[in-house]
């Protein structure tokens, strides 16, 4: 029986209808298993600003760092499109993921066989899919510097700035490695360094640390013939490394393979303290506040922070299999769904996911009762 805490940050839009699906589900994991978790709030995007004037409050990173992980739902928003640079939500988002040194974004894409039909991809295609994009999140062009406006000769100019160390590729590249050696070693480094300098050095990075591990393969691949690929043939993709923003991309489009945006968690993992769980997608203002929402991503982020930080795999299987579960009896959010099949809101699926969960304890019981 394990105590823990749990910073939970829900930030705007439909965030904050999906971490209150997530913190349900880790409760009825509390339950169920005997766990203490303790949730502290806090808050980060628009609602700080609203708040607090800032994008991310003191109190939001001193909760953050007294916690054994975090739980983030989304940040963003048309209320705030107009607003500078720094008092922009997702300015508090870069933010947080800076100062908790949070630079490798694990984001898996699953095929589930009972959401066939909500990709837009043939059978043959998606099926059996299971990759993992990691994604490096604390560098290049979201970080770099120079980035501003600027009127140079009476002309209006905006720049922004590519910018990676060595130790920063090395890090990420490595751990990709690592990851694909419990995998199915074999590591796509995607890059445009056929234009890129920074891409020309992440491929020598990539080179060096692959003679670490030669029991994994290593193949480079320009991003734009990544984006393709991705749709024509994404099971020769086990894990696949890359710099930040060709990450953020990439991952959103992988999300198709499974049906929905609304289906990829993430983890955000630093070496140096709590790391982060949150869903891939954003706020989502078009179905904000309507009950929606997908709340998927982030259940099973959570089953990844009980996972990865907490090291509780049973109780991480156990939310995966009631997702999975729950998918197969057909019970499906709006985004999920095909004509005729009944809709089911965002608050529902989480009262579905969480009941399974405590049926499949009552089927456990029995089955320990019996065998
Ligand atoms: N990690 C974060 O906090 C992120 C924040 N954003 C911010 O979110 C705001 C909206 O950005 P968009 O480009 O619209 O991206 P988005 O990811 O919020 O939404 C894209 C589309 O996917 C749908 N969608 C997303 N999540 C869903 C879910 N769980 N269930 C069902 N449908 C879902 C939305 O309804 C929308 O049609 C912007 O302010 C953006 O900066 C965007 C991406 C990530
Ligand atoms: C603020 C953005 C970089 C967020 C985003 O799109 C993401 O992390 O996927
Ligand atoms: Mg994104």
């Amino acid at each position: 029986m394990g105590s823990y805490r749990i910073a939970v940050l829900p930030g705007d839009g439909i965030g904050k209808e999906v971490t209150r699906g997530a913190v349900e589900i880790l409760k009825t994991i509390e339950t169920r298993f005997g766990h203490q978790f303790e949730f502290e709030f806090g808050l980060i995007g628009g609602a700080a600003i609203d708040q607090k004037g800032t994008p991310l409050p003191d109190e939001t990173l001193a909760i953050c760092h007294e916690s054994d992980a975090i739980l983030l739902g989304a940040v963003g928003g048309p209320k705030w499109d107009r607003n500078p640079a720094h008092l922009r939500p997702e300015k508090g988002l870069l933010q947080i993921r800076k100062e908790m040194n949070l630079f490798a974004n694990l984001r898996p894409v699953k095929f589930y066989d009972s959401l066939m039909d909500s990709s837009p991809l043939k059978k043959e295609v998606i099926q059996g899919v299971d990759l993992l994009i990691v994604r490096e999140l604390t560098g290049g062009l979201y970080f770099g510097k120079p980035s501003g406006r600027m009127v140079e000769n009476g002309e209006e100019k905006a720049v922004d700035t590519l910018l990676y160390k060595k130790e920063e590729i090395k890090r990420i590249v490595k751990a990709a490695f690592e990851l694909a050696r419990k995998r199915k070693k074999k590591v796509t480094s995607v890059d445009k360094a056929n234009v890129l300098e920074s891409s020309r050095m992440w491929r020598e990075i990539a080179e060096e640390v692959a003679q670490e591990f030669p029991d994994v393969t290593l193949e480079h691949m320009l991003v734009d013939n990544a984006a393709m690929q991705l749709i024509r043939s994404p099971q020769q993709f086990d894990v696949i490394v890359t710099e930040n923003m060709f990450g953020d991309i990439l991952s959103d489009e992988a999300s198709m393979l499974t049906g929905s945006l609304g289906m990829l968690p993430s983890a955000s993992l630093s070496t140096s303290g709590p790391s982060l769980y949150e869903p891939i997608h954003g706020s989502a203002p078009d179905i904000a506040g309507q009950n929606k929402a997908n709340p998927i991503a982030t259940i099973l982020s959570a089953a990844m922070m009980l996972r990865l930080s907490f090291g509780l795999s049973e109780e991480a299987d156990a939310i995966e299999k009631a997702v999975q579960q729950v998918l197969a009896a057909g019970l499906r959010t709006a985004d999920i769904a095909q004509k005729g099949q009944r809709v089911v809101s965002t608050d529902e699926m989480v009262n579905e996911i969480k009941a399974t969960i405590l049926d499949n304890e009552a089927i456990f019981h029995i089955m320990t009762v019996y065998s």
